[in-house]
């Protein structure tokens, strides 16, 4: 019909829609309707797109049908009502119209298209079945169901205007809103302006200030002057694992964006131990980690279990426990071997070895983890723990130390060693004398070993030859009176300037200084026969000793006979049929048994730097006048520190300063399971060769080093003295170019260094 109707209709739409409608009732009042035309069938329908019933025609119908309803049942409606033209034909332009197919094409709610098909059918039946009826009462009839119809219709009608009337007022009061709203911000904004305008006013700008607005102002300065650090990503260090962290670390891996993935590399950066993963390996267990975090007293992992993951620790620390058997006892102790905190990782070894857990981890601060399963750590870290181990292998197979030593051994203290890299001047180890766990080797870089002189201690007369020589040249007594120190016999305090300038030169060139060197050459040929016999006299003696146990037993024993070892002092003891002994209790015990271990372990960790030790030393009023930090010793690649002191322990109190250098510590104890009794010749023997310079020989060193000084300055000072005197002679204005005592001593010491 729709298709019918396309084709014939006109396209123009120029008549106006009321027109159409009055012509079409028009028409309809001018064709008087009958039953013949009523019955007869269809025509073709073409109904003119022109024809169509305006919006306003509703109105008119209504006031047809309330007409309708009004007339009194039977009697004829108005024939100009719509009631005559429904289910009838008019006639437009010489063509005939089916008002009710035309009523359906236009575009009315389906309920009323149904209503009014509904109509005439049951008309059509009525009528069909009542043939014999009159025409009147057939009009009658008629009006009556169109009158039905135009109630419902009418209904329809009035509620489509109501929702019409609704929607308009909503789309009027939503746009009313908008605009109120626009006028709002509007108003807020030059209140705004005007308050920031006159907020600048107040405020007197500086010139830099007023240059810089005038300079951005400009469109070659806007370009020129584009800052580029505006939109740099400024690294970002968390104390804690941000909110917006802990939801992207809760979502399974499938479902991380790579941008979260990277969110989570950058926050994680700056962790040491997260560093020195490869890119590609940091990215990969980004994508898996997990975050955990675990309040104080609980127990993380357990010595014993199966390893399941690996971990970082962000914030907060944990103590590393260890269990073993007392020596005496026989008794289950448990030691914390370490404390670990933000930046360091652990859980590695079970993982890598395939073993048990080899110590318990218990919260020391509550901690927040990010965890590694074993699968991911397998698959991507491995590889560089397998790199660590062969650099390590093969810088332990090149030292002559390991030259005897069978391959198992060497991998199994490579096992157990760890590689560490330092700043310059970092100190790695405050006071061997305090090292108990382990053997430095220096593997890149440069370390100096540096003594700390105490001059209020007179040192211990020992046999050796510089001791003597000190004792014949009195030099204890003189060197002590030199240096503004209390003598202790006489109870007087003396202070030279000149020395007190000369420690401080001293102090400076610290790293220039070699004393180990100066001492070597101090030593005359006959001295280091005496060295050597020594040497030998003490091998001598080791191969007297019968059978390895007993060498290690003589070269571990300072190691097995340490506090820590004995469980005297550090220990907590626990029975070993007490399972809920726990790490947790047994932490709690240590807590102030473990107080100095852990202290020194803290103190180690915070790795203080040299500069920052003499600043404290200097104010507490040591440095120059009761201590002289000398440097004794360079450390260079394959050199090795603190064997000596577990082979020969002297109880000196050395420092390891580092020069950028990476050094592998080996465990002591270790070292001594693995060690055969050759291999410890070799290790003590080297131990001599390398051994630093004793304190006598650093007293007496330093000694000739500082009158040295003194002989030159004041033999300088003295020439100085006349080249002025001269100079004096000849000026017309003396004191203007005379040099001050400062600048004489100066220039003399310059001079000093030129000549000598
Ligand atoms: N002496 C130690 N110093 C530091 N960490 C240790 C020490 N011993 C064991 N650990 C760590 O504690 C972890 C316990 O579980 P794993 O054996 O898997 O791996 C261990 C190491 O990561």
């Amino acid at each position: 019909m729709i298709q019918n109707r396309s084709q014939t209709a006109p396209r123009s739409r120029n008549h106006s829609r009321t027109q159409d409608i009055n012509t079409r009732l028009s028409s309809t009042r001018v064709h008087q309707p009958n039953i013949a035309n009523k019955l007869s069938p269809t025509p073709p329908l073409a109904v003119p797109r022109n024809i169509s019933i305006p919006k306003t025609s509703g109105k008119r119908n209504d006031r047809l049908y309330k007409r309708a309803k009004s007339a009194p049942p039977g009697s004829r409606p108005h024939s100009s009502s719509i009631l005559d033209i429904r289910g009838k034909y008019f006639e437009q332009n010489g063509k005939t119209f089916d008002m009710m197919s035309y009523l359906k094409s236009r575009s009315f709610p389906r309920r009323i298209h149904r209503l009014i098909n509904e109509t005439p059918n049951n008309a059509s039946e009525n009528k069909t079945e009542d043939n014999s009826s009159s025409p009147a009462d057939d009009d009658a009839e008629d009006a009556l169901s169109a009158s039905q119809i135009g109630l419902k219709n009418k209904q329809l009608l009035e509620r489509r205007r109501g929702l019409h009337r609704q929607r308009s007022m909503n789309r009027s009061g939503a746009r009313a809103k908008i605009m109120r709203t626009f006028h709002r911000v509007l108003l807020i904004c030059r209140v705004e302006l005007i308050m920031a305008k006159h907020s600048i006013d107040l405020v007197p700008a500086t010139k830099k200030q007023i240059s810089w607005s005038e300079k951005r102002h400009t469109r070659e300065a806007a370009e020129v002057l584009f800052s580029k650090s505006l939109y740099q990503k400024q690294p970002m260090i968390y104390s804690h694992v941000p909110k917006w962290a802990e939801v992207i670390l809760r979502k399974p891996p499938t479902e991380r964006t790579d941008r979260e993935i990277m969110q989570i590399h950058a926050m994680m950066q700056g962790l040491l131990a997260y560093d020195k993963f490869t890119r590609r390996i940091q990215i990969a267990m980004c994508r898996s980690m997990r975050f955990l975090r675990i309040k104080y007293p609980r127990v993380i992992l357990r010595k014993g279990h199966v390893g399941q993951a690996f971990y970082f620790i962000f914030s907060g620390s944990v103590f590393i426990n260890i269990e073993g058997l007392h020596v005496e006892t026989n008794e289950v102790v448990y030691k914390t071997v370490s404390i670990l905190q933000r930046g360091d990782a652990f859980g590695e070894v079970a993982l890598l070895r395939n073993i048990r857990r080899t110590a318990s981890v218990a919260v020391k601060e509550d901690v927040e983890l990010m965890v590694v399963d074993k699968y991911v750590f397998g698959k991507v870290c491995s590889e560089i723990y397998e790199r660590e181990m062969r650099e390590k292998l093969e810088f332990c197979r090149n030292l002559p130390l390991f030259k005897h030593w069978r391959e198992e051994a060497i991998k199994r203290i490579c096992q157990d060693s760890q590689i560490h890299e330092y700043k310059a001047n970092k100190i790695i180890v405050r006071n061997s004398k305090d090292e108990e766990d382990w053997i430095y080797f220096c593997m890149e870089g440069r370390c100096s070993v540096t003594k700390a002189l105490e001059f209020n201690v007179r040192p211990k007369h020992s046999s050796s030859f510089v001791s003597r020589r000190l004792e014949e040249e009195n030099c204890y007594r003189g060197w002590y009176l030199s240096l503004g120190v209390t003598d202790s016999e006489t109870g007087r305090t003396r202070s030279y300037s000149t020395e007190v300038e000369i420690m401080n030169e001293l102090q400076i060139s610290i790293e220039q200084i070699d004393l180990r060197k100066i001492a070597k050459t101090h030593i005359v040929d006959d001295d280091y026969e005496v060295m050597s016999r020594n040497i030998k006299e003490k091998e001598a003696k080791l191969k007297k000793m019968g059978g390895a146990e007993e060498v290690l037993f003589s070269f571990g024993k300072s190691y097995n006979h340490l506090p820590h070892c004995t469980g005297e002092a550090q220990y907590c003891l626990i029975k070993k049929d007490d399972k809920r002994c726990s790490l947790f209790e047994s932490n709690r015990s240590t807590r102030s048994a473990d107080i100095d271990i852990e202290k020194t372990c803290v103190k180690r960790r915070k790795s203080i730097e040299l500069t920052t030790l003499l600043n404290e030393e200097f104010t507490a009023g040591r440095l120059n006048t009761r201590t002289a930090y000398l440097n004794i010793a360079t450390m260079k690649k394959g050199d090795v520190f603190n064997l000596g002191e577990v082979l020969q322990p002297t109880g000196r109190q050395l420092i390891l300063v580092s020069h950028n250098a990476k050094i592998l510590q080996i465990k002591k104890q270790t070292f001594f399971k693995h060690a055969t009794r050759e291999s410890l010749l070799i290790a003590n023997v080297l131990a001599l060769e390398n051994n630093y310079p004793d304190d006598d020989t650093l007293y007496y060193t330093f000694r000739q080093q500082c009158l040295w000084e003194e002989v030159k300055t004041s033999v300088l000072q003295q020439t100085m003295d006349k080249i002025n005197v001269t100079q004096n002679e000849r000026d017309e204005e003396p004191s203007k170019k005379m040099f001050t005592a400062k600048q004489r001593a100066k220039s003399a010491r310059q001079v000093s260094r030129k000549f000598f």
